[in-house]
């Protein structure tokens, strides 16, 4: 192995100065969105026999939002009680908790034709597949609101010894996980074939220190590191954890280790799509300490997944407040009348018609970056929106004839390779119940961390299909030797502002506090970038920390 990432290698801004690189980037940007929504190979190319597109997000609602495209003026205006803007994990959340409350007069607006946002999935022939996330682990067992809804969809089936039974369809089925090292492939992806004796005594060090924060309680009685974020303890001995990069930490700690360097930064990328310099020492620990869930047939840690990933728990979700959701409505405003009701603009894309919604409340179910654009200047709050740092992500779904076998361990539903700028791939099809099929599809994830994030997602919206093929397959053939043969179909999809990323002081800044606090008693927050961790249950707790405030203010009663 050459001990270079790979795709360093090739690339779209290799051989571009960095102000050549922006300048063309600023053209693209007024132009189109992604490159796009197209499969662009050379006639020669050596992809040509393989399909696929690139997509993401609905470029045309990006560039509205944007670019302040003009829009038909509102041909109705229509009264609503309770607005959800944004159809993600969050915004479901919030709405099967206002329902779940007896809340009924509310209405979900989205604007894919879809709900789900980086939690959502498609299928083909072969098999359903993730396009963002993928999976949650046994969640801890003090957390009572998402063990009721696991336990709402079966995924919890019962309890013995007051410990959850997950349903055994959902915790995912051996082989889990490998890791392709100095030549041959390993179980498990914690770095140990042919490591020295100190590399493992390092590894061993490290996972001693987590095993004691995973315990530790700080003064206020609260777990140092806790799912929800909000739920850990405030003790100064943990937050000033949050004021350094886990780099820093760990070489305060004298890890010097490449291999357990190389295993903490895939962790970080593959939670935070970013690496080990760019998160906090707080955040990077809680990657690994949060995580203390116990199960009646089950490890600790054990993972929970589905062919079509996290949007299995989408479509539970989803369906609990079915008769709520309006699709294919995006907001582009959001402001106050004279009465201090919210007056929110949607644009319906399909029929390129807008049209007004007067609310009494309005839970936004939707990133920050986006509700600076929708307040404008007509909303303020006592935020910095630029202090929120959000990661892209490449992701490939990749459907193969057959996988060329190599040695050591066998397929597994995660599978990495050591030093290499992904963070591997899973098998989609790892849970279907029958493996006659040789075909698969492999969902292949790439954290776009090795520039700041605002080139690396400009660079990403102009990438043309075979420019992303030139990255990825140099790494599957280096896994897979041959793989080109084998395949038929790549799917790549493109999330620009995948998920806001854990930076030095903002978990236990004053930025993110702020953030989760409504405006004027009737607009409220519920997003994961107000966690500072983008994981399902984050998302699912935001949700019902909005939707409580909302019902506190108002008499839930007034509306049944
Ligand atoms: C590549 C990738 C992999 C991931 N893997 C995992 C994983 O394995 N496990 C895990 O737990 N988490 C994973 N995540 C994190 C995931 O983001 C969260 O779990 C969760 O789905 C976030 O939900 P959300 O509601 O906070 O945000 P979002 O998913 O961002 O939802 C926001 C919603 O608002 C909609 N919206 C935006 N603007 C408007 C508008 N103007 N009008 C109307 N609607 C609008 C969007 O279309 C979207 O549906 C992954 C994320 C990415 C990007």
């Amino acid at each position: 192995m050459s001990g270079h990432p790979f795709y360093k290698r090739r690339g779209f801004i290799n051989g571009l100065s960095r102000r050549s690189f922006l300048l063309k980037a600023g053209l693209v940007t007024t132009g189109i969105l992604l490159n796009s929504c197209i499969r662009k190979v050379k006639p020669g190319s050596q992809y040509k026999n393989i399909k696929g597109s690139i997509k993401g997000p609905n470029a045309k609602a990006g560039h509205i939002l944007r670019d302040k495209l003009p829009l038909p003026v509102p041909g109705s205006t229509r009264r609503v009680k309770t607005l959800i803007i944004g159809g993600g994990i969050s915004g479901l959340s919030a709405a099967r908790w206002l329902k779940k409350q007896g809340y009924t007069d509310f209405e979900l607006l989205e604007l894919e034709d879809h709900v789900g946002g980086n939690s959502h999935s498609r299928k083909n022939d072969i098999s359903a597949y993730p396009l963002g996330a993928h999976y949650i682990t046994i969640v801890n067992n003090e957390d009572k609101l998402i063990t009721e809804f696991l336990q709402d969809c079966n995924v919890i089936t019962g309890f013995e010894n007051n410990l959850p039974v997950y349903n055994e369809y959902y915790l995912c089925f051996d082989p889990e996980e490998r890791l392709l090292i100095n030549g041959q492939w390993q179980e498990g992806i914690v770095p140990d074939f042919s490591l020295t004796p100190s590399d493992k005594a390092e590894v061993k060090k490290f996972f001693a220190l987590i095993d004691a924060f995973k315990k530790a309680k700080g003064s206020d009685g609260k777990y140092g590191f806790d799912i929800p974020v909000d739920n850990s303890s405030a003790d100064e001995n943990f937050r000033v954890l949050d004021g350094i990069t886990f780099k820093e930490y760990l070489q305060q700690q004298q890890f010097t280790s490449k291999y357990l360097l190389w295993y903490l930064n895939y962790c970080c990328k593959d939670d935070y799509g970013q690496k080990i310099d760019k998160v906090s020492a707080w955040a990077g620990i809680h990657y690994f300490a949060s995580r203390r869930g116990k199960a009646a047939n089950a490890e600790s840690n054990a993972v929970l997944t589905w062919p079509e990933g996290n949007g299995w728990l989408t479509n539970r979700l989803s369906e609990t407040v079915a008769g709520h959701i309006r699709k294919g409505s995006m907001c582009y405003n959001v402001s106050y009348d004279e009465q201090g009701r919210v007056v929110a603009n949607i644009y319906n894309i399909a029929n390129n018609t807008t049209s007004t919604i007067v609310a009494d409340n309005v839970i936004m179910a939707t990133p920050q970056f986006v509700n600076q654009r929708l307040f404008k200047e007509t909303i303020t709050r006592p935020i910095d929106y630029q202090a929120l740092n959000y990661s892209s992500w490449f992701v490939a779904n990749i459907t193969v004839k057959r996988l060329p076998q190599t040695k050591g361990a066998g397929l597994c539903w995660d599978n990495v390779a050591f030093d290499t700028p992904s963070v591997g791939y899973v098998n989609a099809g790892q849970q279907a119940v029958s493996q006659s099929n040789e075909k698969k599809v492999l969902t292949w994830y790439l954290p776009l961390c090795d520039h700041e994030p605002r080139i690396a997602r400009l660079a990403a919206y102009t990438r043309t299909y075979e420019q992303w093929m030139d990255i990825m397959m140099p790494e599957l053939e280096y896994m897979h030797p041959r793989i080109t043969d084998a395949i038929e179909n790549v799917e790549c999809w493109i999330w620009g502002h995948g998920m806001i990323y854990p930076a030095v002081n903002y978990i236990w800044g004053k930025n993110r506090k702020a953030a989760q606090q409504p405006v004027k008693n009737n607009v409220f927050f519920a997003h994961t970038d107000l966690s500072g961790i983008s994981i399902f249950e984050e998302a699912f707790h935001q949700g019902v920390r909005a939707a409580s405030q909302l019902l506190a203010i108002y008499d839930k009663q007034a509306n049944t």
